[in-house]
C-alpha cells in the first residue's frame, strides 16, 4: 500500500514565466559564484537588466571585476567558504532563508545550468535537491539545455505539460534508494504500483502520452526529468 501524504501540482508554464521575464516575474534572482561571469557575459548590453539580488559561494570563480560590477549595482555578495558543500546548495539555503524572512511565496525555484559539463557537477546538482526536501519549500526545478529535472516528494503529483515547450521524452529516476510503490498516468510506459531502484528498474526514455497532463504517485522521493524544445 502506497503512503501518500502531500498533494503537489507543478507547471511547466511556471517554468516558462520563469525563462521569459526573470525581471518581470523573480523575487529574488542569485548567481552562483561562476555563475556570475556567465550572466555578465550573456547578458551583454541587457545586462543593467539582470542584477542579482545576491551573488554566493567561495568566489573562487567569479571575476572580480565581475563581482565589482554587480557589487556597484546593488547586488549583496555573500561569501559561503564551506567545502563540504556545493556552491550550488549553500545558495539554494541562502535563497530559501531570505524567502522564509520576506515570507514570500513562490510557485518554483528556477535554476537555470547544472545540467551539462561535469559529470561530477550534475550529481550535485541532483544532490543538492536532495538537501531540500521539505514540504513547506517550492519545487526546485532545474534546466540545461533541453534537459528539466524536478525533484518529487513523497505523494501525488500532477504535472502540467501542456505549453508547447516539451520535447516529448521524460523519465523518473528513483535517485534516493528504491521507490516501493509507483503509479503513473500521461505517460506512454506507465507504473501500475511498482517499484523503480537502480538495478531493478528505472524509466528512462518515456514518452509524454499527448494528453498533457502527467500523474504520478511515490512513495519515496523521485526525480521526474524531460526533454524541452528550446534551449536555455
Ligand atoms: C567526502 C568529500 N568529498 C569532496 C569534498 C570536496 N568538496 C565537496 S563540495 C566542495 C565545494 C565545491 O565548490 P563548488 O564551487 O560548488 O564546485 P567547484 O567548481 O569548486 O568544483 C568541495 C571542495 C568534501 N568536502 N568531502
Ligand atoms: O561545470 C560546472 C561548474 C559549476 N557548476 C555549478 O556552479 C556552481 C559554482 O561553481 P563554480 O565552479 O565555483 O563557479 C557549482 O556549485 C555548480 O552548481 C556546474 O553545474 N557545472
Amino acid at each position: 500500500m502506497c503512503s501518500v501524504d502531500t498533494k503537489h501540482t507543478l507547471t511547466s508554464q511556471a517554468v516558462y514565466r520563469g525563462v521569459e521575464g526573470p525581471t518581470l516575474s523573480a523575487v529574488i534572482k542569485v548567481c552562483v559564484d561562476g555563475g556570475a561571469n556567465r550572466l555578465h557575459d550573456l547578458a551583454g548590453s541587457e545586462r543593467e537588466r539582470f542584477i542579482p539580488d545576491f551573488i554566493s559561494g567561495d568566489l573562487d570563480s567569479a571575476f572580480p571585476t565581475v563581482l565589482e560590477f554587480y557589487k556597484n549595482k546593488g547586488s549583496d555578495i555573500i561569501h559561503t567558504p564551506d567545502q563540504d558543500y556545493t556552491d550550488f546548495t549553500k545558495s539554494t539555503q541562502l535563497l530559501l532563508g531570505k524567502l522564509l524572512e520576506k515570507k514570500e511565496q513562490v510557485d518554483i525555484i528556477l535554476a537555470v545550468g547544472g545540467l551539462g559539463g561535469r559529470f561530477d557537477q550534475i550529481m550535485a546538482s541532483i544532490e543538492t535537491l536532495c538537501h531540500m526536501q521539505t514540504a513547506d519549500a517550492p519545487p526546485i526545478i532545474v534546466i540545461q539545455q533541453n534537459s528539466l529535472a524536478c525533484l518529487l516528494l513523497p505523494g501525488s503529483h500532477t504535472l502540467s505539460v501542456n505549453t508547447g515547450i516539451e520535447k516529448g521524452w521524460c523519465g523518473l529516476i528513483p535517485i534516493d534508494g528504491s521507490c516501493d510503490h509507483v503509479t503513473t498516468s500521461g505517460l506512454k510506459w506507465n507504473l501500475v504500483d511498482q517499484r523503480l531502484q537502480f538495478g531493478v528498474l528505472v524509466s528512462t526514455s518515456n514518452t509524454l502520452d499527448g494528453s498533457g497532463i502527467v500523474h504520478v504517485t511515490t512513495d519515496a522521493p523521485l526525480l521526474w526529468t524531460m526533454g524541452l524544445k528550446n534551449a536555455v
